[in-house]
């Protein structure tokens, strides 16, 4: 097979005697001839290391035949270089942690007060586990409405949705973030045909000064159609079948709560406010070299009315105890999911139900996954204290307010604790 021409063309940024250089171009010219004729790639990403100082990324894509070199040293110094590795070419962190680099570059070193101080994590407490198999015992729904007063965050088991259906979407996930770059980028917010999928690394990168250890592939609900169109069709099915999945378990979770705000059933008007519009996020956390310097994800809360968490058997995610300094872990329980309630939720019950800070630790042995379903109202929705919860005699703590407003204002600033809710304060 012939070597294109715009071969010839290619950057180089060496920092590499010449001699090791001609050993490994033949290797990878020979790589990349055999993957092209065996595998019919479109895109292949080839990374050789030289001990571990020197990488070399050769990317070749069909359009724009380039290869372009550049030494681990100089990729891992330059704040720019690294954050257009990271966050444009769609490497994101996990391209990073497959380096197998040795220290956390600068850029994801978080000021020790964003991170997780661990002598303030009490191992003797937990958050409730609320079985749900017989979701019509009140005793249940009391159960589910303590733990949102108390808590804010609850795990459940015998929840209804199929293991099964919750493997496959575990599954999908390890799929989407094993795609070669090439692949992934399709999905960045500059490239995205559509501002509904969009794949992120941190929380907000234009706007974090020091970066999170987290990617994310972020979906948000519009239409099966929309889905079949626009999300990757590695995971696509099993992340729609995984939210058809959980709908009824949302519902039974939303009848619960409301009674206790004095609405006796979920009817069309209220389902739209409190569950008219679902996002699905697919997060990676890769192997961290340096987990004790930076976060998987800040302190936050959710934006949310509810959140429907599914977290592999890794562990990391802590919740922060109801006015209190201690931080407590919600251990993986296996088939369980974990729910919290998210501002929306706090605005409309007037601040019984808790929306309470969270903060995911990056991890040094092991890659960790999570997908959170964020139950929402719908963009165009005014939130506020709910009627039913004023007409009980009740001052309202919370203005009226957009929900893509308070969406917006959320993701206009980094990680903060608590600090979105602050918008919608009266
Ligand atoms: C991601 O890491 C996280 C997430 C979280 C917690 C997340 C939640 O609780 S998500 C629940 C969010 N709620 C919804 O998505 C429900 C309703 N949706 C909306 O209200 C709208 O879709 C919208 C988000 C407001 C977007 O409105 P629209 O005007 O149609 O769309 P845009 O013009 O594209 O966006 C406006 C604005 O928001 C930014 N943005 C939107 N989506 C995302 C996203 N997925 N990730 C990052 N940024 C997003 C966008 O950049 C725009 O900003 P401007 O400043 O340019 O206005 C907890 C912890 C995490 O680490
Ligand atoms: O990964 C986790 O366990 C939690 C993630 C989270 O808090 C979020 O995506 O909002
Ligand atoms: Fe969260």
């Amino acid at each position: 097979m012939q070597i294109p021409k715009t071969f010839l063309s290619c950057l180089f940024v060496l920092t590499l005697d010449m001699i090791i250089f001609n050993k490994y171009i033949k290797k990878m010219f020979d790589c990349y001839i055999k993957a092209q004729t065996k595998c019919r790639c479109n895109l292949l990403s080839f990374q050789l290391f030289i001990h571990t100082r020197i990488i070399f990324s050769v990317k070749v894509a069909r359009g724009s035949r380039t290869i372009r070199f550049t030494s681990m040293a100089s990729l891992l110094q330059n704040t720019r270089e690294l954050k257009t590795f990271v966050v444009d070419e769609g490497h994101g962190v996990k391209g990073l942690s497959e380096l197998k680099i040795k220290s956390l570059p600068e850029l994801f070193i978080q000021p020790i007060e964003k991170r997780l101080d661990m002598s303030k994590v009490v191992p003797y407490e937990s958050i409730p586990v609320i079985d749900m198999s017989n979701s019509d015992d009140p005793k249940v729904g009391e159960a589910i409405c303590d733990a949102a007063e108390k808590w804010g965050f609850f795990q459940i088991i015998n929840h209804g949705v199929p293991l099964s259906i919750i493997d496959d979407v575990k599954d999908a996930t390890h799929r989407f973030f094993m795609l070669p770059p090439e692949e992934k980028k399709k999905y960045l917010f500059k490239n995205s045909p559509t501002k509904n999928v969009r794949l992120v690394t941190s929380f907000i990168p234009e706007v974090d000064t020091y970066l999170e250890w987290k990617d994310y592939l972020s979906c948000f609900y519009v239409s099966d159609d929309e889905a079949n169109s626009y999300w990757p069709s590695v995971c696509r099915d099993q992340v729609l079948e995984y939210l058809k999945n959980s709908e009824s378990l949302i519902k039974r979770l939303l009848e619960a709560l409301i009674k206790r705000l004095d609405i006796p059933k979920l009817d069309d008007k209220n389902k739209a406010i409190l569950m008219g519009s679902m996002r699905i996020n697919l997060n990676y956390y890769p192997v961290c070299p340096n987990p004790e310097l930076t976060v998987g994800v800040g302190g936050h809360s959710d934006v949310s009315t509810l959140t429907v968490l599914l977290q592999d058997e890794t562990g990391g995610l802590y919740v922060r105890k109801l006015d209190s300094e201690d931080w407590v872990h919600v251990p993986p329980i296996k088939g369980s999911l974990t729910i919290n309630i998210g501002d929306a939720l706090q605005i409309m019950s007037n601040g019984l139900y808790k929306s309470i800070e969270h903060h995911v630790v990056a991890n040094g042995n092991k890659n960790r996954i999570s997908v959170p379903i964020f139950v929402n109202p719908r963009p165009s929705d005014v939130i506020g204290p709910l009627p039913q919860v004023i007409n009980r005699g009740e001052k309202a703590l919370y203005k009226q307010v957009l929900y893509s407003d308070y969406v917006k204002h959320f993701y206009r600033k980094s990680h903060n604790g608590k600090d979105t809710i602050d918008f919608a304060k009266v």
